[in-house]
């Protein structure tokens, strides 16, 4: 049976009478590098202060290690690092500085600071005050901060935002690092599928407060795969439309003289084409598109779902 590190079951949360999660069902898989995704303002971070026990669901549950996390909040939390949107670091310290405090703080042997500042590939850079540093390494020296204590789960809030191209590419390298290196198990959040989905090994996606996806990112993939649309040029849209519309299929106009129709495979172009002929409509374009992993992820979190969106009631092509 599959590990989990974190499950939550109908996880509820409020902030006064706006319902942020609405009965989130979540399962982090040990060993995996878990993307938890969702636009602006879906709920991320309240959920990673939920888990980290900073705030108290008004309803389901939260475990982690497979223990409940309300009854044993200290002993669980003790094997979790966590970074939360911007990392807290003394400027005026140098990142070595900044380490040895923590590191006195929680009573971890002294050795531990030059490991984890190796881990985070800032030994070179380690004496320089923290205002000197780049946004990318405030990011990892906050990741060694979280390391320190060796835990097990790591949890970061969107680690990647604000960082420029190469400081993603740090950071994808170093969370790899950790997870195939140091045996971490990573979870984190992310608006953006293009920037995690070549780290990830599984995810979730939320929408309006509920799981709209969750999986190995090769299920993912295989969703896209067979999310495909036709787009169709013909010489009377209203006409063609009403037929499309007729025989089931989901239907958009694009403008001009085309319309985007939902289909399983490109083999169905041929007999979309034959019905709009039959029912009097000429086809003068036909394109098939597959969708891309990022507009099947814009699909499932827009709020009136459309042709290219994948749910399990998606119309399907005769
Ligand atoms: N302390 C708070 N009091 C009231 N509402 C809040 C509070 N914190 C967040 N919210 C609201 O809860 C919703 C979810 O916010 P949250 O920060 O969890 O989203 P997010 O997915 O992390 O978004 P982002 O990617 O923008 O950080 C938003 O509508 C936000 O305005």
């Amino acid at each position: 049976m599959q590990d989990f590190l974190i499950q939550t079951q109908h996880l509820r949360y409020s902030y006064g009478r706006q319902e942020i999660l609405k009965g989130l069902d979540l399962q982090i898989p040990k060993g995996s590098i878990y993307g938890f995704l969702g636009p602006n303002g879906a709920g991320k971070t309240t959920t990673i202060r939920l888990l980290l026990g900073l705030l108290h669901p008004t309803g389901g549950e939260i475990k982690v290690f497979g223990k409940r996390l309300q009854q044993n909040r200290l002993e669980v939390l003790r094997q979790v690092g966590a970074l939360i949107e911007t990392p807290s670091l003394y400027k005026h310290l140098t990142a070595r500085e900044n380490l040895e405090v923590m590191r006195r703080l929680q009573g971890i042997e002294k050795n531990r600071v030059e490991e984890v500042l190796e881990i985070v590939r800032l030994s070179a850079d380690a004496d320089r005050l923290v205002k000197h540093y780049s946004l990318g390494m405030c990011q990892r020296l906050g990741i060694a901060l979280a390391l320190l204590p060796n835990p097990e789960l790591l949890i970061l809030d969107e680690p990647t935002n604000g960082l420029d191209p190469s400081g993603i590419r740090e950071m994808r390298e170093l969370l790899k690092d950790l997870n195939q290196q140091h045996g971490k198990t990573i979870f984190l959040s992310s608006h953006l599928l293009s920037e995690i989905e070549k780290t990830v090994t599984h995810l979730s996606i939320i929408h309006e407060g509920k799981v709209a996806f969750e999986g190995a990112i090769q299920e993912l993939q295989q969703v896209a795969i067979h999310a495909n649309v036709l787009e169709v040029e013909v010489t009377n849209t209203l006409m063609a439309k009403e037929v499309l519309l007729n025989n089931g299929l989901a239907v958009e106009s694009l403008g001009g003289d085309w319309l985007r129709v939902a289909v399983q495979n490109k083999s169905e172009s041929a007999a979309l084409n034959q019905l709009l002929v039959e029912q009097g409509v000429s086809v003068t374009g036909l394109v098939f598109a597959q969708q891309s992993l990022e507009e099947l992820f814009l699909s499932m979190t827009e709020t009136s779902p459309t042709v290219g969106s994948i749910s399990s009631s998606s119309p399907i092509l005769v």
